[in-house]
């Protein structure tokens, strides 16, 4: 469905991202990992096309450059990191924006928007706005308003791609495996996922597959038991970590604990 290769991205003469090749399939959930700084966000940016690469980005086997914006959006949904809004909307305005791409009236994308907010246990509250929202919350809202653009809980959705940077980092437990439970049912129908997330535990549960990248490379690439090991993510996250098995899936389960991190006056340490 999304074919990566030999992706690279410059900055002011820094390298963000060096030969990134990786093919995203359909029926396929997978995560990014990595450190503060790795690429993650750059790397989806990209494959989203919002940002300039080198290399060549292919979705449904036609290059991104070669997509309308219109049908790409109809399409392929992108839940950026940085949730901030000009202006308050209400909650069924701002899901409803991701109908934008498509050719309806403006009642059923109403209804769209409503019957997503329901999906996420939103519509309580339907009569605030925006600015109103609790961090979380909002949240919640920007990952209906995604789904809601690629209709992605709808029994024909298929082929379509959802790119989401972090859409866990501000949920409660509850609401991470809501929103990561959405991703696996829009997943199983035939489509695609690629996201960002930090916590290693929910990357286990969830990832069919695992990117992991360390200053715009890829470090390890495979299944949660191909890169969930203890050496990979010392090196990864330079942090001591035990490897277990979760007690009921048959994937690993990660374990850190506290360090010591002596700080001395000059900054070293
Ligand atoms: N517009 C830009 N110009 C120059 N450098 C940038 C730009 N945007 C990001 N960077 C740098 O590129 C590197 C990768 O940034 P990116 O946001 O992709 O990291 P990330 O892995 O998503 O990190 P985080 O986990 O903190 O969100 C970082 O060192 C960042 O400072």
């Amino acid at each position: 469905m999304l074919e990566v290769c030999g992706l690279s991205v410059t900055r002011h003469h820094r390298t963000l991202l060096n030969n990134i090749n990786v093919c995203f399939r359909p029926g396929e959930l997978w995560v990014i990992l990595g450190e503060n700084g790795a690429g993650k966000s750059t790397l989806l940016s990209a494959i989203s096309g919002l940002t300039p690469y080198d290399g060549e980005v292919r979705f449904h086997q036609r290059g991104l450059d070669r997509w309308a914006d219109k049908a790409l959006a109809q399409q392929r949904a992108f839940m950026q990191q940085q949730h901030a809004l000009p202006f308050g909307f209400s909650l069924p305005e701002l899901v409803a924006m991701g109908r934008t791409p498509h050719d309806e009236t403006a009642d059923h994308r109403w209804q769209q928007a409503l019957h997503y907010l329901e999906a996420l246990q939103l519509l309580n509250l339907t009569d605030r706005h925006t600015d109103n929202l609790s961090g979380g919350e909002l949240q919640r809202v920007h990952f209906a308003r995604c789904l809601t653009q690629v209709n992605g809980l709808s029994d024909d959705c298929q082929g379509r791609l959802l790119l989401l940077d972090e859409p866990t980092s501000a949920l409660d437990l509850h609401h991470q495996h809501r929103v990561l439970n959405h991703t696996r049912t829009f997943v199983d129908k035939g489509n695609t996922a690629v996201v960002i997330l930090h916590d290693l535990n929910l990357a286990s549960c969830y990832a069919d597959h695992i990117m992991l990248l360390k200053q715009g490379e890829l470090l390890a690439m495979g299944s949660t038991a191909e890169v969930l090991t203890q050496n990979t993510l010392m090196d990864a996250y330079h942090t001591p970590m035990h490897i277990s098995q979760h007690p009921t899936l048959n994937r690993p389960i990660i374990f850190s604990e506290p360090q010591e991190y002596p700080y001395a006056k000059n900054g070293t340490e």
